[in-house]
Formats: C-alpha cells, sequence, structure tokens
C-alpha cells in the first residue's frame, strides 16, 4: 500500500507589525516569516475511512485537527469518496506561536495531492490553505518570506542561515484573544518589519537580531511576565537579539557563538520545559515517498 511521509516545518517571525483590523475580524500584518528545524512527522495512507492517530492525546483527532479540516475540505472539493489514516508524530510544541497545526495542514495537503492523484495546482494549494488558517499558505512554501495581508501575500527574502535557542513556558496561547487584546488595548505598531526585511537583504545577521521585534509581545508579555524573564536571560548569555514568535509565548534568541548557545540551552533546559536549538532553513516541508 502506497504511504506518503512528510517532515513539516514550524516557523518563526522575525518581525510582526499589526497594521489594522479588517471588516471580517482579520488583522492586516507585515511580517518576516522564517521556517525553522524543528518538524511534525506526519505518514498517509490511503484507506475507507478518515482517522488521524496523535502521538500527542491533548491534539484533538476529529474535526477540531487541521488535518481533518483539509481532508474534508479536498473530500467535498475533488468528490473523493475515500479516506486516509494519518499517523502524527507531534514535536512542535502546541499552541506555542510556531505554527505546528498549520505546518501539518500544509502537510496534509501536498501528500493528499500525491496520494488522491489531485494535480493541484499552486493556486489550487493556496486556495485550500487560505480557508484552514493564515499560517498555512506560509507553511506551505516555507523558508524566508515578507508576508503581507494576513499572511498570505509573499515576497522571497533569502536570510543567512542562523542558529536559534526557543524556549516556550509552561502555558498555551489563544492567537484570537492576542489579536482581540491588541485592539482593545489600543497599542501601535513598531514598524520592525522593513528594517527586518533590510538587514535580510543585506546578510547581516548582527542587524537581523538588532531589529527582530514582534507587535504582539506587547500583549502576550502582559499576562505572561514570563516572557521578559527569558528574553533578558537569553541577552545575558549571549543571545544577539531575541523576540517572541506568532501570538507566543515561545521565544527565540539568535546566536552566532555555538559555545554560549550549547551553555545557555543546558541553563535553561533545567527551567523551563521546552527549550530547543534549532536553526533556519530554506523549505517548509519535505515529502518522502
Ligand atoms: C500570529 C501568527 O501566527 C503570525 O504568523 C498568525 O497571524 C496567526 O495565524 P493562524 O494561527 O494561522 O491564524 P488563524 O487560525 O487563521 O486565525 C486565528 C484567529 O487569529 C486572528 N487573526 C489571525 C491572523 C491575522 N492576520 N489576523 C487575525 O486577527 C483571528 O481572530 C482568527 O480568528
Ligand atoms: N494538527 C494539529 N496540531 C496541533 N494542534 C492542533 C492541530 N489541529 C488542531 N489543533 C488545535 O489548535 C490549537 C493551536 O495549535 P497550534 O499548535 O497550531 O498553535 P500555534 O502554533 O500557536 O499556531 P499559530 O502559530 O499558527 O498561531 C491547539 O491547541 C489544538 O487544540
Amino acid at each position: 500500500m502506497k504511504k506518503i511521509k512528510v517532515k513539516a516545518y514550524a516557523k518563526i517571525n522575525l518581525s510582526l507589525d499589526v497594521l489594522g483590523k479588517r471588516e471580517d475580524g482579520y488583522h492586516e500584518i507585515s511580517t518576516v516569516m522564517q521556517s525553522i528545524d524543528l518538524a511534525d512527522i506526519l505518514e498517509f495512507e490511503k484507506n475507507e475511512i478518515v482517522k488521524v492517530f496523535c502521538s500527542d492525546h491533548r491534539v484533538p483527532e476529529g474535526e477540531d485537527n487541521l488535518i481533518v479540516k483539509v481532508i474534508n475540505l479536498l473530500k467535498e472539493k475533488y468528490q473523493k469518496k475515500e479516506g486516509v489514516l494519518v499517523k502524527l508524530n507531534k514535536k512542535i510544541p502546541l499552541a506555542a506561536g510556531l505554527a505546528g497545526g498549520s505546518a501539518d495542514a500544509a502537510a496534509t495537503i501536498v501528500a493528499l495531492d500525491k496520494l488522491w492523484n489531485l494535480n493541484m495546482s499552486k493556486e489550487e494549494k493556496k486556495e485550500i490553505a487560505l480557508k484552514v488558517g493564515a499560517d498555512v499558505p506560509f507553511c506551505l512554501e516555507g523558508g524566508t518570506k515578507l508576508a503581507k495581508g494576513i499572511g498570505e501575500i509573499f515576497e522571497n527574502l533569502k536570510v543567512p542561515s542562523m542558529s536559534l535557542l526557543l524556549v516556550k513556558p509552561d502555558i498555551e496561547i489563544s492567537t484570537k484573544e492576542i489579536y482581540d487584546k491588541w485592539d482593545r488595548l489600543n497599542f501601535k505598531s513598531h514598524h520592525a518589519t522593513f528594517l527586518v526585511a533590510q538587514a535580510i537583504q543585506e546578510g547581516n545577521i548582527y542587524k537581523i537580531a538588532e531589529n527582530i521585534k514582534n507587535d504582539l509581545e506587547l500583549v502576550t508579555s502582559r499576562e505572561c511576565e514570563v516572557i521578559n524573564q527569558i528574553k533578558e536571560e537569553l541577552l545575558k548569555k549571549g543571545a544577539l537579539g531575541c523576540a517572541m514568535s506568532g501570538s507566543g509565548p515561545t521565544v527565540y534568541g539568535i546566536f552566532d557563538d555555538l559555545e554560549r548557545l550549547k551553555r545557555a540551552y543546558e541553563d535553561l533546559k533545567e527551567v523551563y520545559s521546552f527549550v530547543f536549538f534549532s536553526k533556519t532553513i530554506d523549505k517548509g516541508l519535505e515529502l518522502y515517498e
């Protein structure tokens, strides 16, 4: 029986400017999105029924799972009667600001396109992706992108390779709540994206690290003081710069010295439940048939 295996990579936001609220409730943003070397592994196999098995029991296995959402959208669009078995080996922490569910959704689009011989165009894949979530179109493409709109209008960038330390405190964040609070709190954007994109174009990791900034950090760190604490610790331990990813709570630091990074990893893993040594990569998905 044909099986397809996909590695679905997480993302971080090297910048995130919130520019305003649209009529549909979504926010216009300007952000630099970056794939990182931290991935869920998914296996897809033809079957009569639809069933998702996940290694982490906190992940919903029914209709709320973004994988199931993609399967149902594709079944409807292409009038498919068959099902699929999906095994998800979850490595990307949940509700962490790292687009874990979105990466799984993107993986499902490319896997089912192959498994069900759908011959989807790039535009058709993107259309399904956007129906599932704002981060899913990025996860389909991956790499480094300047993203506008609600995060789906792209310009390619090429980032120099960077070593990162990710630290996630033990809290889970609702993206919707954080955007809602952004409106209520009336914060002003830092407009960091332009400077970060410029630094990337110059290939200058020091300038990138100096400028990384995420507007949503203003909201999340109000409730989770630990975010500022992690940032302070990362800087003290030699990070060139650090910021929160997405709606949080994961914080990452950029390092140019692997010895310092290793020491920071050893120290911080004694304190926080998820500490991960990662690096930037140039793709969002990897498919094995
Ligand atoms: C914070 C980021 O991760 C940064 O890349 C994204 O903007 C969020 O992307 P996502 O989690 O895929 O978002 P979705 O699942 O589509 O939306 C969750 C909720 O976040 C809010 N949302 C999301 C994206 C956006 N540009 N504006 C928003 O206001 C909406 O209230 C929406 O109901
Ligand atoms: N395949 C999936 N993997 C993880 N969570 C999923 C999945 N499908 C649905 N969910 C639900 O979505 C919630 C948010 O999960 P996810 O890990 O995608 O958040 P996130 O990384 O903060 O996303 P983003 O960065 O795109 O805002 C989870 O708490 C879970 O209930």
